[in-house]
């Protein structure tokens, strides 16, 4: 393992039926993702072809309890009248063993992870639209019209929380999906890439496009900026640490390459024509005026 790698938590999150577990049973044959999946406990009825202690652990009420009681889960929660939870001694044997360990879990779980244990990376993963979870979750067949209809409106409760998330992606076909998180995991190096990252790459691209075509707006940045120096409104050292010409670079590829993420293919990126067209668009949302950045999508 290079000393640069950081092996992760990974937790993925999403609506039931976005397809958490048909993007995971993929990214888990990939061997350089270095990717073992934590099997969780349930009080949920296994469905058609589910294998107890290899798609969940299957527990009754009391047992679930207990397992509370002694403190033997790193976090649990009630999910459409059904408990879930993290086994915590698997989870960390795994990250011992220097491999990532994905936690496919919802929401009120996910917040327990990020709230308690350290150097997680979450994802939440996002449907193209609600009509297509719907579809999804009924073309499944594994759940009761009246069951579908109580995941679905969890789900409408899920959905607006996805931005406590440090990634939202799309999964509109698990192919482009599964292309999306390896590239994360490589850029948060939980994972070895053999080469420069989607992410580095759309880095460079975005460096070339800001020395050619923005440096008139750099400029005017950084007279801007001297003014709050000279106002007082910011101190010397903060004019000193100001490089608005690398700031410009980082926050127009983090944006794009997010944007991507949550909506859109992703091979895009290293499309220069649209990088360029999209480019034009961000810098509307860059306040020149000061060194503090707040996007409102
Ligand atoms: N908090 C928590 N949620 C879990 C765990 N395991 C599964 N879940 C979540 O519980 C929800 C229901 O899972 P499941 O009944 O398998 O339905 P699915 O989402 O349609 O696959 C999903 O959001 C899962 O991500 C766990 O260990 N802890
Ligand atoms: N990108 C996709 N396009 C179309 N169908 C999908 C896609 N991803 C998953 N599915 C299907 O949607 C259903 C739910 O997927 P699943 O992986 O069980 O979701 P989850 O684990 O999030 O509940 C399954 O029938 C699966 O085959």
């Amino acid at each position: 393992m290079s000393s640069n790698i950081k092996r992760r938590i990974v937790v993925i999150s999403g609506p039931s039926g976005v397809g958490k577990g048909s993007i995971n049973s993929v990214l888990r044959k990939d061997k350089h993702l270095s990717l073992e999946y934590s099997v969780s406990m349930t009080t949920r009825e296994p469905r058609n072809g589910e294998i107890d202690g290899v798609h969940y652990f299957f527990v009754t009420n009391e047992e679930f309890e207990s397992a509370i009681a002694n403190h033997e889960l790193i976090e649990h929660a009630q999910f459409v009248g059904n408990y879930y939870g993290t086994p915590r001694k698997y989870v960390e044997q795994q990250l011992q063993n220097g491999k990532n360990v994905i936690l496919e879990i919802e929401v009120d779980g996910a917040t327990q992870v990020i709230k308690n244990e350290k150097d997680v990376l979450s994802i939440f993963l996002m449907p193209p639209t609600l009509q297509e979870l719907a579809n999804r979750l009924q073309g499944r067949q594994s759940e009761t019209p009246e069951v579908i209809k109580q995941r679905l409106d969890k789900a409408l409760l899920e959905v607006p929380l996805k931005h406590t998330y440090q990634y939202v992606v799309e999964n509109d076909t698990v192919e482009n999906a599964v292309a999306k998180i390896t590239d994360i995991l490589e850029k948060e190096n939980a994972a070895q890439s053999d080469g420069p990252t989607v992410f580095d790459r759309l880095k460079v691209m975005m460096g070339n496009l800001v020395e050619n075509n923005y440096m008139f707006f750099v400029e005017n940045w950084e007279m801007n900026v001297k003014i709050l120096r000279d106002n007082g409104v910011i101190t010397t050292e903060e004019f000193n640490d100001f490089d608005a010409k690398e700031k410009m670079i980082n926050i127009l590829t983090a944006r794009l390459y997010h944007r991507v993420l949550a909506h859109g293919e992703f091979s895009d990126l290293l499309d220069r024509d649209f990088v360029e067209n999209q480019v034009q668009r961000l810098m509307f949302k860059i306040n020149f005026f000061s060194i503090e950045q707040k996007f409102e999508e």
